[in-house]
């Protein structure tokens, strides 16, 4: 069976990366890939930096399941991750909404975990982590977001208050760790 592909998605601030870590922490047979970005290498995720020469020639070579551009980078997600799919391998990125109907179409089954949080309490949160200038983050949160999807692949997850209820909510729309092969016979005593 195939692996189910988790996009997690939702405005700058919300908690994805946060989310993911601790996804990380609490589901091993789930894969992370790293992702390709046009952004020097800093705190926060640990991604692959690149220039944006070497992305453009990597995107037509075909390097990326999916990429996309926002806040003036480019996002690349290895295309490794369709044969870990293929391979039966559960799969969590954090992806523009702008990519998800193309992922769903690709890339099935899909589960999306969509993340909210008061637009205050996202600047707040953006303002402290300090990944960002001034300037960067008042771009961030004026931008006109592009749709969040729906469906019945969507599971929404509020992160506006405690990150332990987040985090249990998160965890619990994950689909479930594939069960260890039974053997199929018992060997001789
Ligand atoms: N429930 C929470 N309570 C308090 N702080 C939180 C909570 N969730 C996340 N944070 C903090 O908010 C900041 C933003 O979170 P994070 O970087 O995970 O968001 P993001 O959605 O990945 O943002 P971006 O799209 O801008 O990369 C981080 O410093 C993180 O530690
Ligand atoms: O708002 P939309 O388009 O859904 O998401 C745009 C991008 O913003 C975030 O990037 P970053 O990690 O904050 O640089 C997400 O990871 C995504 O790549």
């Amino acid at each position: 069976m195939r692996g189910t592909l988790h996009l997690v998605v939702g405005p700058s601030g919300v908690g994805k990366d946060t989310l993911i870590a601790a996804a990380r922490a609490a589901r091993p047979d789930l894969l992370f890939p790293t992702r390709t970005i046009t952004r020097p290498a800093g705190p926060g995720e640990d991604h692959e930096p690149v220039s944006e020469a070497d992305f453009a020639r990597r995107a037509a070579l075909g390097d990326f399941a999916l990429h996309w551009r926002a806040h003036g980078l480019a996002y690349g997600i290895p295309a490794a991750v369709e044969t870990a799919l293929a391979a039966g391998r559960h799969v969590m990125i954090n992806v523009s909404r702008a990519v998800t109907a193309e992922a769903r179409n690709r890339f099935a089954p899909v589960r999306i975990l969509a993340l909210t949080a008061d637009p205050e309490i996202r600047a707040r949160r953006i303002a402290r982590r300090g990944r960002e200038t001034e300037g960067e983050i008042e771009a961030r949160l004026r931008r006109a977001p592009p749709a969040l999807p729906q469906g019945p692949d969507v599971r929404t997850i509020d992160n506006s208050g405690a990150l332990d209820a987040a985090t249990a909510a998160f965890l619990a729309a994950l689909a479930p760790a594939p069960r260890a092969e039974a053997p199929l016979t018992r060997s001789p005593a």
